[in-house]
C-alpha cells in the first residue's frame, strides 16, 4: 500500500494581523465584553499609577518630615483596596470572553462543516477535517484567549507603568530598557519558524488522525487483510513527522523563556545600579527609585513575555491556515425559494454531469417519472445510477439539461424544501449512535410516539427491543436489522419522493425477505427510484430505465425490454439469478 499524505494546506499562513482582525470579527457580538475587559484593565493601570506617584511622594515626604499618614498614603491605600478587584474583573472579563469565543467558534466550525458542498467534501480527509476542527481551533483559541485575558491587561498595564516611570524619571527609565529592543529582535529571528513548524505538526497530526479514522471506520477489513501493520507503519510516519515538527518548535521557544528572563532581569539591575548612582547626585529621590523598581515589574511582564506571545501567535498563525481553509470551504448553494410538491412528474430532459477532472458520467440523460410511479435505473457498473439520484437529491449540481421535480425545476427548489420531499435509503445504512427508537425519530421531529410505534411495526422491527442501545453506527445490530431501521425512519418521515440504493443488496435471503416486505410498504402510495444492481430484487417495479455511459439506453417493462434483446437483455441474460419474481 502506498504512503498516502494529506495534501498539504493550499493557503500561506495569514498574517498575525490577518488571524486577528478574522477572529475579532468572528467574534464581533462578544465585543462589549472585551472593551468592558479592557476598560477594567485601563482602570488598573490608572489605579497603579496612583498608587507608585503616592507611593513615591509618601516615601520622599516620610523621609522629611517622619510622618506616614498624609493624603498620598490615605489615597494610596484606597487604591490599593481597589487595585485587586479591578484586576480580578478584567481577568473574569477577559477569559469569559475567550470562552464565548472559544463557544462561537466550535459552533461556527460545526455549521461549515454540516454545509460544506458535497464535491468540495469528497476531496477531503474526514481525519484532517476533523484535526482541523478540533485541534488547530484549540490551538487558536488557546493563543488568543491566553492573549485577551492575560497578556493584553499586562501591555495595557505595561505601558501606563512605562508612563509613570517615564515621569518620575525618564533617564533611569530609557537607560534601563536599552537592551530591550536587541533582544526582542533576537526573539523575534528565533521563533521566525514556528509558524511552519506548527503547520507540518498539524498537517502530521490530521494524518495520524486519518489513519486512526480509516482502521476505526475499516475494522473488519483492516483486520481481515491484516492490514494492522502496514496501517501503524503509516501511523507511525505520520507521528513521527509531527513529533520531529514538535521538537524543533520546542527547541526555539525554549530558547525565548531565557530570553525573556533577561528581558526582566537587566532593566532592573541597570535601574538599581544607575538609580543609586543617579540619587547620590540628586537627579532623582530615593522614593522615586524605589517607584521606578516597583514599576519596572509591570513594565517587565510584558516585554518579558513578549517572547511567548510571539510564539504563541506563530503557531496559531500555522493553524489559522489550515482553519481558515477549512472555513472557507464553499457551503452548497441555498438553491432557490420555498416551494410545494404540485406538479406529477420528476423529470431529466438532456441533463449532462462530470465530476471534477473527469469526463462526463452522466451525458444527455432524459427519462422522466409519473408521482405514484415506481421505476428501477439499471445499468452496469459506473452507468451513473448513483450519481443520477445524488443530482436529484441536489447533492451535485448538473452541468447541462434539466431537472425538475414535482413541477418545479430542481434549482428553483430551497435545498431543504427539496430534501423534505425525499426519503433515501442506501446500501450502506448510517445510524447514529443512540436507540433504534431515537434514529426512527429522527424521520420527522415532530412525530408521535404512536406514529413511531407505526413505523417500527410497518418495517418489521417489534420483535427487536427498540429501546436498546445499538452502538456506533448501529454496529450491533445485523445489516437486515439497520436495513428495516432505516426504512422505518424512511416511514415516518412520510416523503412523497422514495429514492432506493438497492437497500436488499448486502442481505441474505432471509434478511432480505423481511427487508423486502418492509420495503414495499414504504413503497405504497409514493413515487419511488429504484437503483437495482441485480436484476433479480425488481420487484413491485412499473417500469425499468436502462442506463448505459450515462444516457437512459432503455425503458419499460420487463418484458418489453427483454423482448428488444437489447443492453437491458444482455445484462439480465449475464446475470446469474432468478428473474421470475420482476414485475409481480
Ligand atoms: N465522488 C466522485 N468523484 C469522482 N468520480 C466519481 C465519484 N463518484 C462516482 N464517481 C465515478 O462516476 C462513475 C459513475 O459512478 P456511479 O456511482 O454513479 O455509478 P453506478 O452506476 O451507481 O455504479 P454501481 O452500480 O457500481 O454502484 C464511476 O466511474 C465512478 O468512478
Amino acid at each position: 500500500m502506498n504512503e498516502e499524505r494529506v495534501p498539504d494546506s493550499q493557503e500561506a499562513a495569514p498574517s498575525a494581523v490577518h488571524v486577528m482582525r478574522r477572529y475579532l470579527t468572528v467574534n464581533a457580538r462578544y465585543n462589549s465584553t472585551l472593551a468592558a475587559a479592557i476598560l477594567c484593565s485601563l482602570l488598573t493601570s490608572a489605579l497603579l499609577s496612583i498608587m507608585t506617584q503616592c507611593f513615591h511622594l509618601t516615601i520622599d515626604h516620610f523621609g522629611a518630615v517622619g510622618t506616614v499618614m498624609n493624603k498620598q498614603t490615605v489615597i494610596l491605600l484606597l487604591s490599593l483596596g481597589l487595585f485587586v478587584p479591578s484586576q480580578y474583573l478584567q481577568q473574569y472579563l477577559g477569559l469569559k470572553y475567550s470562552e464565548l469565543c472559544d463557544r462561537s467558534m466550535r459552533d461556527m466550525t460545526f455549521a461549515t462543516v454540516s454545509r460544506i458542498d458535497k464535491q468540495t467534501l469528497d476531496a477531503q480527509r474526514i481525519g484532517d477535517l476533523l484535526s482541523r476542527a478540533n485541534s488547530d481551533l484549540a490551538q487558536i483559541n488557546g493563543s488568543l484567549q491566553n492573549y485577551f485575558s492575560v497578556r493584553l491587561p499586562q501591555q495595557i498595564i505595561g505601558i501606563a507603568a512605562l508612563i509613570a516611570s517615564l515621569i518620575i524619571s525618564w533617564q533611569l527609565t530609557l537607560f534601563s530598557l536599552a537592551i530591550v529592543p536587541a533582544i526582542m529582535l533576537l526573539q523575534a529571528i528565533v521563533s521566525a519558524p514556528l509558524t511552519r513548524f506548527a503547520q507540518q505538526w498539524q498537517q502530521a497530526a490530521g494524518e495520524s488522525l486519518s489513519i486512526a479514522n480509516n482502521l476505526m471506520g475499516g475494522f473488519e477489513v483492516a483486520k481481515a487483510y491484516n492490514m494492522g501493520n502496514v496501517l501503524r507503519r503509516r501511523y507511525d510516519a505520520a507521528v513521527d513527522r509531527a513529533a520531529e515538527s514538535g521538537i524543533h518548535a520546542n527547541r526555539a521557544t525554549i530558547l525565548l523563556s531565557p530570553l525573556g528572563q533577561l528581558l526582566v532581569f537587566i532593566p532592573q539591575m541597570i535601574i538599581c545600579g544607575f538609580g543609586v548612582y543617579l540619587a547620590s547626585i540628586d537627579r532623582i529621590t530615593s522614593g522615586g527609585v524605589m517607584s521606578v523598581v516597583i514599576l519596572s515589574v509591570f513594565i517587565g511582564n510584558p516585554i518579558g513575555d513578549f517572547g511567548a506571545v510571539l510564539s504563541s501567535f506563530r503557531t496559531a498563525r500555522g493553524c489559522a491556515a489550515r482553519v481558515f481553509e477549512l472555513w472557507d470551504m464553499p457551503p452548497e448553494p441555498e438553491g432557490g425559494t420555498e416551494r410545494k410538491p404540485e406538479g406529477d412528474h420528476i423529470v431529466f430532459n438532456r441533463v449532462s454531469f462530470a465530476y471534477p477532472g473527469k469526463p462526463p458520467v452522466i451525458e444527455d440523460l432524459s427519462f422522466s417519472v409519473q408521482r405514484g410511479e415506481r421505476i428501477a435505473l439499471v445499468g452496469a457498473s459506473g452507468s451513473g445510477k448513483s450519481t443520477a439520484i445524488k443530482l436529484l437529491m441536489a447533492l451535485y449540481r448538473k452541468q447541462g439539461g434539466d431537472i425538475s421535480l414535482f413541477g418545479h425545476a430542481i434549482e428553483d427548489w430551497s435545498i431543504d424544501g427539496l430534501r423534505a420531499c425525499i426519503s433515501y435509503v442506501g446500501q450502506d445504512t448510517y445510524l447514529f449512535a443512540g436507540s433504534i427508537w431515537d434514529n426512527v425519530a429522527l424521520g420527522n421531529r415532530s412525530a408521535t410516539d404512536a406514529e413511531i410505534q407505526a413505523a417500527i411495526q410497518a418495517a418489521l422491527l417489534s420483535d427487536i427491543d427498540v429501546n436498546r442501545e445499538i452502538g456506533e453506527r448501529g454496529l450491533r445490530l445485523s445489516g437486515g436489522q439497520r436495513q428495516r431501521v432505516a426504512i422505518a425512519r424512511a416511514m415516518l418521515k412520510d416523503a412523497p419522493l422514495l429514492l432506493l440504493d438497492e437497500p436488499t443488496s448486502a442481505l441474505d435471503t432471509q434478511s432480505e425477505a423481511l427487508v423486502s416486505e418492509a420495503l414495499q410498504r414504504l413503497m405504497q402510495g409514493r413515487t419511488a427510484i429504484v437503483i437495482a444492481h441485480r436484476l433479480s430484487a425488481l420487484r413491485h417495479i412499473d417500469r425499468i430505465v436502462c442506463l448505459q455511459d450515462g444516457r437512459a439506453a432503455e425503458s419499460g417493462t420487463h418484458e418489453r425490454l427483454m423482448s428488444m434483446q437489447g443492453v437491458y437483455y444482455r445484462l439480465y441474460r449475464s446475470q446469474e439469478a432468478d428473474y421470475h419474481e420482476i414485475g409481480d
